[in-house]
């Protein structure tokens, strides 16, 4: 990969959608957009295919609004705060879900391109300006890279207090389907779940994970998965996680979600990459940790 500073980009842009300033990737081999506020990836595309990704038709893009569909950053806590882990809750000042990094603006470190690839890096330093919702300070390192085989997240979240760190995450990814109630998660048969929507019981999966209404389901499983559907099938394969939540919200959520169609339920379905629940992560002062996905072909 060659390094180019930012006049010499060949296949990078910025752009300003909405009121937010994005990137834009015109490669002759692939597509990409994602925004400064929340590092945040909503559209990936290898040429003449789909988007890989589901982006609510009603998204908007306004300064501290969470975007609705791509890959939210939800660091450095998953879901309500109240459910994260003692050592994790103790840090977080507010009851907002999903941490503040998806609504923060990421600096941009880097943009290196090829005739193949193109990665770019972007970093957050969670200091005190976050200090009204959260007690720590770390240094959170977002690299995407993307090809015509797929693209790769990767987090990186190093300690820069000098204290234990514990902390949760996830990424958020929201994928495409043609019609929600024929498509299956693969890879979770035999895991255990916290059924959030059942008193947060945990469960065991058997066979392949099916929608019938809303599902939201924090399984303690790492392996990577298949999510198959009318639209096709694509691999999601972690780093560094043990933990994967599914997320459909069914008719009745969709309709008191955020920039969301009441009917957009029966085309999309998160499968979140994390470290969540028992699978929270610590690091010591100056220790780094990465959570990654790749999102491939099968
Ligand atoms: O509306 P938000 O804050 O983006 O959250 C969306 C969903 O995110 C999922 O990760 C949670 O498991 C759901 O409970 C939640 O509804």
């Amino acid at each position: 990969m060659l390094t180019t500073k930012p006049a010499q980009w060949s296949f990078t842009r910025w752009r300003t959608i909405g009121h937010l300033e994005a990137l834009e990737v015109h490669h002759p081999l692939f597509q990409a957009r994602l925004f400064l506020q929340g590092g945040h990836l909503t559209n990936f595309a290898p040429r003449d295919e789909p988007d890989w990704l589901w982006l609510s038709d009603t998204a908007r893009f306004e300064p501290g609004r969470a975007i609705r569909g791509g890959i939210p950053v939800c660091w450095p806590w998953f879901g309500v705060p109240a459910k994260n882990p003692p050592e994790v809750r103790r840090r977080i000042l507010t009851t907002a879900s999903h941490g503040f990094a998806r609504t923060a603006v990421w600096k941009l470190e880097d943009v290196r391109e090829s005739a193949h690839d193109v990665e770019i890096s972007l970093s957050l330093d969670a200091n005190t300006d976050f200090d009204e919702q959260w007690q720590g300070h770390a240094l959170v390192l977002l690299t995407m890279t993307f090809s015509v085989r797929g693209c790769q997240i990767a987090l990186t979240t190093t300690n820069l207090g000098n204290t234990p760190l514990a902390y949760s995450q996830a990424l958020h990814t929201y994928l495409p389907t043609a019609d929600i109630a024929r498509t299956r998660v693969h890879g979770l048969d035999g895991s255990e779940f916290i059924d959030t929507l059942d008193n947060w019981t945990t469960k065991l999966q058997k066979g392949p994970v099916r929608f019938e209404g809303e599902t939201d389901r924090i399984y303690q499983c790492g392996e990577p998965l298949i999510v198959s559907g009318p639209g096709g099938n694509r691999r999601l394969t972690a780093i560094g996680s043990d933990s994967t939540v599914v997320w459909n919200p069914g008719p009745d959520k969709a309709r008191t979600l955020s920039d969301f169609p009441d009917e957009a339920w029966t085309t999309m379905v998160c499968v979140e990459t994390a470290n969540a629940m028992s699978d929270y992560r610590v690091l010591n002062e100056g220790q780094s940790h990465t959570l990654g996905v790749v999102l491939g072909r099968v």
